[in-house]
């Protein structure tokens, strides 16, 4: 009999991935992009941890809960369940099953790679319970998603490729940042298919420096890159360019744009406490937001 987790197993945290840059460098052949970006991970997290002891025979079941829980699937679909089951198959031998709790704290569909990094979560902590070490967890992931290899890792790193390319990211100093989201589900395809519909031109890689001793230098170099999914977005939901406008309105915020194909966008702030008022600020319009310091927040 295989071991399985005890009922109090500790929760796999899946960080919000934010990505600082996104430079769309090319197309391939099957209409993926190539990119380079700049992915850091977020205090902010969802949660995973298996609710019962597993046991053979029995399939992978999902139960969600948390702000976010409404609307999505807890079905084959979904990304931990499909996770699940793409390493079950590799593992080669029948793995014992069980159900998962997934609380959602991170908005869905929102350029922060909620699913990728629950879907990378369930991958760390299954390959643990069913103790499968050598199993090469970040080709499995970019058989899931973009953006699932650079979630199991879950530390900065550059993204290149279509996002399986992952190298060290330079050396940074910590960074007090906020995440606002206005609400509106983005749909990563429509703006992947603006950007190529605006006519916009292939972006070449950002140059990067080997480290950053402060936030100031960091912005300094964030303002010669882009996120070039920023415009298309904001073109399909205007909001999102009405969140950043109010971001740079305040004298605290160094640096605003929106992460991945959105509509998530994130401020950085000379300290947390600086984040956090600006944090109260957005809520009081209705936003989700969340302020903490990156890097200290992924386990
Ligand atoms: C925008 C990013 O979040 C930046 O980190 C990622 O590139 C997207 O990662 P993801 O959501 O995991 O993406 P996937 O689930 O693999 O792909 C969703 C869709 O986005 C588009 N897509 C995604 C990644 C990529 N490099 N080029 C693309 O064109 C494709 O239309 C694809 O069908
Ligand atoms: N566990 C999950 N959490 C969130 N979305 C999921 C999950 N499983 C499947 N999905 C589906 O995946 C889609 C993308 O969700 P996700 O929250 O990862 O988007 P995103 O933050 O825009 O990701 P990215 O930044 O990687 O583009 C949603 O439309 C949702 O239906």
């Amino acid at each position: 009999m295989i071991s399985t987790a005890p009922p109090d197993h500790a929760p796999a945290h899946a960080h919000a991935k934010i990505n600082l840059f996104l430079h769309v460098t090319g197309r391939r052949a099957d209409g993926y992009h190539e990119l380079d970006s700049l992915a850091v991970f977020a205090a902010s997290h969802d949660s995973l941890r298996p609710e019962e002891r597993f046991a053979e025979g029995r399939a992978v079941t999902l139960a969600i809960e948390g702000p976010f829980a409404e609307g999505l699937d807890a079905g084959g679909d979904n990304l931990v369940l499909r996770a699940a089951s793409a390493l079950a198959a590799a593992a080669g031998r029948p793995v014992p099953g069980g159900r998962l709790r997934l609380t959602k704290s991170l908005p869905v569909a929102s350029g922060i790679g909620g699913g990728s990094a629950d879907a990378a979560a369930a991958l760390r902590l299954l390959a643990a319970l069913w103790h499968l070490p050598d199993i090469d967890l970040p080709a499995l992931a970019a058989t899931l998603g973009a953006d699932v290899p650079v979630c199991v890792a879950q530390e900065a790193r550059r993204m290149q490729g279509v996002g399986e390319i992952l190298s060290p990211a330079p050396r940074m100093p910590p960074l007090a940042m906020l995440l606002v989201n206005p609400g509106i589900a983005v749909p990563t395809p429509a703006v992947f298919r603006a950007w190529k519909e605006s006519g916009a031109a292939f972006r070449p890689a950002a140059t990067l420096p080997r480290a950053w001793n402060d936030v100031e230098s960091l912005v300094d170099t964030l303002g010669s890159t882009s996120n070039d999914l920023e415009l298309p977005a904001i073109a399909l939901y205007p909001l999102i360019g009405e969140v950043l406008n109010d971001l740079r309105q305040a004298r605290t915020c160094l640096f605003a744009r929106m992460s991945g194909s959105g509509a998530t966008c994130f401020g950085l702030y000379p300290d947390l406490d600086a984040a956090e008022s600006e944090a109260r600020r957005m809520r009081a319009r209705g936003y989700w937001a969340e302020a903490g310091q990156v890097g200290s927040g992924a386990d």
